[in-house]
């Protein structure tokens, strides 16, 4: 049975049309005048445990509301949801005891308190046995290197130590399935490779279930496997990352160096830039192997280096949503 089960789910956002015009405020708050937003439209999909799953989409596709959804902050408009057989809005505070929840825009720590408070605090709330929570707290401390900034306020903190705080507070109880939003945005990149090795340490180690929505595709190549991706509240594709590669990037590119800039010319690969001595051959790993092209390469031109591309995420998906508006 899966972990997390989404059958037909729908969201709608009611909100009063505003009037203009003499008495528009008055007229506002008696309206019946409603603009309805659907911003989850007939969404379904399965996670097993142990599974981490990118849920991606550009923006106002209904992300952020499917897991506000699935953390019981949200009753949707129709359709069903069982998170580890518990239906999230029903039995909010059962619920949050299975999940860690990350929003990257958001914290859930107080703000005045320093880290070490803030988790204390969580430890109880959670009761987590002291042993555990001294146990968990410390393997955080380690991996997650909060030493120097625990008895900061969290007010103080930078932007990635409070991230790392507030991945270590939505695990210290040890839930099953973590919910992560943008968990990396606005952080340098040696805050955000920090923070998806501990993810996919999680995920690897202790078989923690993941559901990540990011707009950072290095996010989705470190850390994904499978990937549901939705658009206007509907989802456009689910299943692993190399068939869409396959179906929307399917050529490869090689770039050789030449020794001295010469014009390539070779069967089954196209010269696609060509500047000082290197250049970029696009071929079909399908027809044509890599390894027979760089034979075939190296065979005819002196080639001092060489480097095979492997097509990029954010573009096979830029490709995918552009053929489905088209
Ligand atoms: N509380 C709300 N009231 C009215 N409309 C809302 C509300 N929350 C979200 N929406 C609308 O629902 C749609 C989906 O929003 P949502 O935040 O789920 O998208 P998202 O995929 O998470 O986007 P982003 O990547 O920008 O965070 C948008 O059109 C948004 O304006």
């Amino acid at each position: 049975m899966p972990l997390i089960e989404a059958k037909d789910l729908v969201k709608e956002f009611r909100r009063v049309r505003p009037k203009t015009g003499a008495f528009s405020t008055v007229r506002t708050l008696f309206s019946r005048d409603f603009e309805v937003t659907r911003a989850v439209d007939g969404v379904g999909f399965a996670v097993e445990a142990g599974e981490l799953v990118g849920y991606l989409g550009p923006n106002g596709a209904g992300k952020s509301t499917t897991i506000k959804m699935l953390t019981g902050i949200l009753t949707p408009t129709s359709g069903t949801v069982e998170v580890a057989g518990v239906v999230p809005w029903r039995q909010r505070e059962r619920n949050a005891r299975n999940i860690g929840v990350v929003f990257g825009q958001r914290s859930q720590l107080w703000w005045d308190l320093p880290l070490r408070d803030s988790f204390r605090m969580i430890g109880r709330l959670y009761r987590v046995a002291p042993a555990r929570y001294a146990q968990n707290l410390d393997r955080f401390v380690e991996v997650l290197g909060l030493a120097s900034f625990l008895d900061t306020p969290v007010r103080q903190l930078s932007l990635g130590q409070r991230m790392r705080g507030d991945l270590a507070a939505a695990m210290l109880y040890e839930p099953p399935i973590l919910y992560l939003d943008e968990p990396t945005v606005g952080l340098d990149v040696i805050a955000k490779e920090r923070i998806r090795e501990f993810v996919a340490g999680l995920n690897a180690e202790q078989g923690t279930t993941v559901l990540l929505t990011t707009h950072d595709m290095d996010d989705v190549e470190r850390l994904c496997r499978r990937l549901v991706l939705i658009d206007h509240g509907r989802v456009l594709y689910d299943g692993p990352v190399a068939p869409l590669k396959e179906k929307y990037a399917p050529h490869r590119e090689l770039v050789v160096q030449l020794a001295s800039p010469a014009e390539v010319v070779v069967p089954n690969a196209d010269v696609v830039r060509a500047e000082e001595g290197r250049v970029w051959l696009s071929f079909d790993p399908r027809t044509t192997p890599a390894a027979s092209l760089i034979a075939e390469v190296s065979a005819k031109y002196e080639v001092t280096d060489l480097s095979l591309v492997e097509p990029d995420l954010e573009g096979v998906i830029r490709r995918m949503y552009l053929e489905r508006e088209g």
